[in-house]
């Protein structure tokens, strides 16, 4: 069973796959204070989360069997991605469960905002008829810069431009031809600031964007524009724009997120031109289902080593790309643990090289699946796909990936070379059609293994009687062999024997075979026969 613990409001409804799946035990502790989290978290093997817990470095490190962290919902700048990375944990969210809730919403406040709805609503339900003093503007034909065009800005784009208004658009990733596609303008900052009569932000909140909404841009904005903010506090100088509001260079603001949630600055709430909802951007019916849904299929994904579509710190795979690459994933892993087995040491270098079928593939997973492989090795069970790389990186290693486009030979071919001081490992394998995968290169020899459990690794002397010899000392210790591959350089020079067993053999059978004159080396490889997505239980890195 997996206790899967839920620390915000989320939606009982959408929840209902996991309450329904026998695996899961779901336990709801909303508010739970940050050290009561730290006391329990280890008893959990997933967290279900909205903005509001903070899943902080400690959390995270007291948390010693968890798999995953779901935020239910989008940004997860509530989550200290970098220590679950570290920790191996998956970050997983829900990136369109709310798109059209908080893309509505942001209309909302922006059309509350240019009409003065809130304030009027206010007065009116006061008694009074205050119709001179509410009097706002139109959206027709203004200019509205739209600051991130990620998924949110697109359907905030599509819907400003029905209120017939010149849309401006920064992002890093909008190129001209996505620009003219959505009918916009791609913008500078400065641009947006000098032209725009409305600004919405709809990127995340991370080191880059944390205040890019400050002095400096507020003063280089026209006179008497509005400003909304529908996507993080911290992307706006609170400070900053209350200094702006009061001298008039910006004519209002609609707030929906804060820098210190749940508090607003003082002094924004008794402007008469700002309004603001509490982070309800996400907040409807459909929404919270949606994400709520998101999150428990991924959950259940994860838990039952499946395609994961919306993870934060590992390679997203559709099911598709999973089902075409689950053959390559598990060859990639046990072309992993020949060489690292063979090299014998922690590798200094390692290259991986993709040939034929594989260059149309999105080979990222089978990279991590492959370094988690050298890795595991020396690193045991710490080491999964969310923090090899990460794990990598610590150990000083880098690693090459090489794409063979004029390879030719196999229709796809992956080769792993491993290099410590002058030593130098070379393992290629193949998936053959109706055979399943191969090992067709060992070093400097083509080959043809099929990667079994129990192989034995044998270097000689090409001299008459070896094959006889080994077969006569496994046959008398009862060990039966599955299959023999052998292959030689030059008559008389260096051979190998790789033979496939049904069981592994004992170091008395070992020291026997080692005994054998032209004998070079003999080598027990233990393989993996069943790829594993994530493998458990997870221990403290
Ligand atoms: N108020 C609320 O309840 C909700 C808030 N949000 C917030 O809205 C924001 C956007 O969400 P989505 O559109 O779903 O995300 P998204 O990932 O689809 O789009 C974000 C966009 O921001 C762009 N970006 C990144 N750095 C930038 C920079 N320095 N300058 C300009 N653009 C930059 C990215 O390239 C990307 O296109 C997130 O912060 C999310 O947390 C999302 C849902 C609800
Ligand atoms: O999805 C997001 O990024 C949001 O800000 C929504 O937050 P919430 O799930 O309402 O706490």
């Amino acid at each position: 069973m997996f206790k899967i613990l839920v620390t915000d409001k989320v939606s009982e409804e959408g929840l209902k796959k996991l309450y329904a799946h026998k695996d899961f035990i779901v336990e709801h502790k909303p508010g739970i204070a940050p050290q009561d989290l730290k006391a329990v978290i280890g008893q959990y093997d997933g967290l279900i989360v909205r903005n509001q817990t903070k899943v902080t470095k400690d959390i995270i490190e007291a948390a010693g069997n968890l798999r995953v962290i779901a935020r239910a919902g989008v940004g997860v700048d509530n989550i200290d991605v970098d220590a679950a990375t570290r920790k191996g944990i998956i970050v997983v969210n829900s990136p369109g469960g709310n798109t059209i809730s908080a893309t509505e919403h942001t209309l909302a406040m922006m059309l509350s905002l240019s009409r003065n709805i809130p304030q009027a609503h206010r007065s009116a339900s006061r008694g009074k008829w205050e119709r001179e003093k509410f009097k706002g503007v139109e959206l027709f034909k203004k200019t509205l810069g739209i600051i991130g065009t990620g998924k949110i800005g697109t359907e905030v784009t599509k819907r400003a431009k029905a209120f017939e208004m010149t849309v401006l658009g920064y992002d890093p990733y909008l190129t001209e031809e996505r620009a003219s596609k959505l009918g916009i303008k791609k913008a500078t900052l400065d641009e947006i600031a000098a032209q725009s009569d409305f600004i919405t932000l709809h990127t995340p909140l991370m080191k880059e964007t944390r205040h890019m909404i400050d002095e400096t841009f507020l003063a280089k904005t026209k006179k008497g524009v509005r400003i909304i903010n529908c996507a993080r506090g911290g992307l706006v100088d609170e400070q900053a724009l209350l200094k702006a509001l009061k001298e008039g260079r910006v004519a209002g603001a609609a707030l929906d997120v804060f820098e210190k949630e749940p508090e607003i600055t003082p002094g924004l709430l008794e402007l008469p031109n700002v309004i603001v909802t509490p982070h309800l951007g996400a907040s409807t019916q459909e929404a919270q289902i949606r994400v709520a849904v998101d999150v428990s299929e991924e959950i259940i994904n994860i838990f039952e080593s499946q395609a994961i579509r919306n993870a934060i710190n590992m390679p997203q795979t559709s099911g598709e790309n999973w089902e075409r690459m689950e053959p390559y994933l598990l060859l990639g892993e046990q072309v992993a643990q020949l060489g690292i087995q063979l090299l014998r040491e922690a590798p200094e270098k390692i290259e991986i090289t993709y040939a034929g079928d594989l260059l149309e593939e999105d080979t990222k997973l089978l990279t991590r699946t492959i370094i988690k492989g050298i890795l595991s090795h020396h690193l045991g069970s710490t080491v999964n796909l969310v923090n090899a790389l990460h794990l990598l990186k610590e150990q000083g290693l880098t690693y090459n990936i090489q794409r063979n486009a004029s390879f030719k030979g196999f229709s796809n071919y992956l080769e792993l070379s491993l290099y410590k001081e002058g030593k130098q490992v070379n393992i290629g394998a193949s998936i053959i059609n109706g055979f399943g995968g191969r090992i067709v290169k060992l070093n400097d020899y083509r080959v043809d293994i099929r990667p079994e459990q129990h192989l034995l690794y044998i270097r000689h002397l090409d001299i008459p009687g070896m094959i006889g010899q080994v077969g006569s000392i496994l046959g008398d210790n009862d060990t039966n062999i599955g299959t023999m591959q052998v292959g030689r350089k030059e008559i008389g020079g260096e051979a190998i024997m790789v033979l496939t067993l049904d069981k592994t053999v004992s170091r008395k059978v070992l020291d026997q075979l080692r005994g054998l004159i032209g004998m070079k080396d003999v080598q027990i490889l233990e393989l993996t026969t069943g790829y594993t997505f994530q493998e458990e239980p997870f221990v403290e890195v």
